[in-house]
């Protein structure tokens, strides 16, 4: 199993370093723009192996596609992150244009690969990937909601003081600050419902910390996070390695799934060795159905910023 990372920044480098602790792949190639910076990454990741007691090779090129040939999964780290202050759909201009070069790139040295586009902003980037390449929808998929949820039961067990292996939840809709929709009709703490343990105000607070989430660690970090998003990326990239048939909710590309069309969004899926196996369309609330269509609208205009 080969992945492909590009992007060896802090997020590529943390995909890369969970990917690896994780023991599952034969190889993970770092790749990137700036001279010598993925090899560096990638020899200090490896002297790490014998101590972290893994066997994947890790090998770091600058911008050398074909040392990238074959990869069954490849990765998209590449592109700015925002800064406080900023939103992630601010970082278009930038972004759209390395993640279709890479895109490309990474297509003509690995046609069979599965792309998992990380890149902000997200759902705008992997729509991106949609219309400007022939890979089967299956095979293009956007990271948000895994992480998005991640944060969700991290929110969700502060607020009811419980470990966070008590605690379920999911977040679908767009990977944005007002886009995310926490499903708190759905969480569950040991298949309890949360509300039974929290009032309305206390999960609409969890809710609101929730999809802030990621500009609340730009503002305490300068620059955005990539411990969580690069173990999301991880779990992502394991389900499919491993074909494990795993629920999780990433950016796809809906024909008509939650009343939505030529767009992506995150939405659950099974992710195994097809890649996206089937999205699962869960009946939603009145009050989410309107979350999830003004999250749609949003993600919309963000796309017609996109030169075609
Ligand atoms: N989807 C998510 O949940 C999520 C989570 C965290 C970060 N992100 C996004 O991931 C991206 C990377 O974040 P980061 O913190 O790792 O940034 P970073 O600046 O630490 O790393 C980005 C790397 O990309 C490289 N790069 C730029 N252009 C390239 C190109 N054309 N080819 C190859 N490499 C190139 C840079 O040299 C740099 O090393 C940002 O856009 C950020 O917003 C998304
Ligand atoms: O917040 C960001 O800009 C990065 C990422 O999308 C995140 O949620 O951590």
């Amino acid at each position: 199993m080969k992945v492909t990372v590009v992007g060896a920044g802090a997020v590529g480098a943390s995909c890369a370093e969970y990917i690896a602790i994780k023991n599952f792949a034969s190889e993970v190639v770092l790749l990137d723009i700036k001279e010598g910076y993925a090899e560096g990454k990638a020899m200090d990741l490896m002297q790490t192996a014998s101590l972290n007691g893994f066997d994947t090779k890790i090998t770091g090129v600058t911008n050398d596609y074909s040392k990238t040939a074959d990869s069954n999964i490849c990765v998209i780290t590449s592109g700015i992150p925002r800064k406080p202050g900023m939103t992630r759909e601010e970082l278009i201009g930038i972004n759209a244009g390395i993640v279709k070069t890479v895109s490309s790139s990474l297509i003509e040295h690995s046609p069979n690969t599965i792309i998992i586009v990380v890149s902000n902003p997200m759902d705008t980037m992997t729509y991106l990937v949609h219309k400007t390449t022939s890979l089967p929808k299956n095979r293009i998929i956007g990271m948000g909601g895994a992480l998005d949820s991640a944060r969700f039961k991290y929110r969700l067990a502060e607020a009811l003081e419980a470990p966070i292996s008590d605690v379920d939840g999911m977040v679908i809709g767009g990977h944005s600050d007002k886009g995310m929709v926490p499903l708190t009709s759905h969480a569950t703490r040991n298949s309890i419902k949360v509300s039974e343990f929290l009032s309305e105000e206390r999960l609409e607070q969890v809710a609101a910390d929730t999809k802030v989430g990621g500009a609340t660690l730009t503002g305490l970090l300068g620059t955005s996070a990539w411990y969580a998003p690069g173990a999301a990326v991880s779990g992502l990239v394991q389900a499919i390695a491993c074909d494990q048939k795993k629920m999780f909710p990433c950016s796809t590309y809906l024909e008509g799934e939650y009343g939505l069309n030529d767009i992506c969004i995150g939405v659950p899926v099974i992710l195994g060795k097809n890649g996206i196996e089937q999205i699962i369309d869960i009946p939603l609330s009145d009050a989410e159905k309107a979350h999830m269509q003004a999250s749609a609208e949003g993600v919309t205009k963000t796309n017609g910023l996109l030169e075609l």
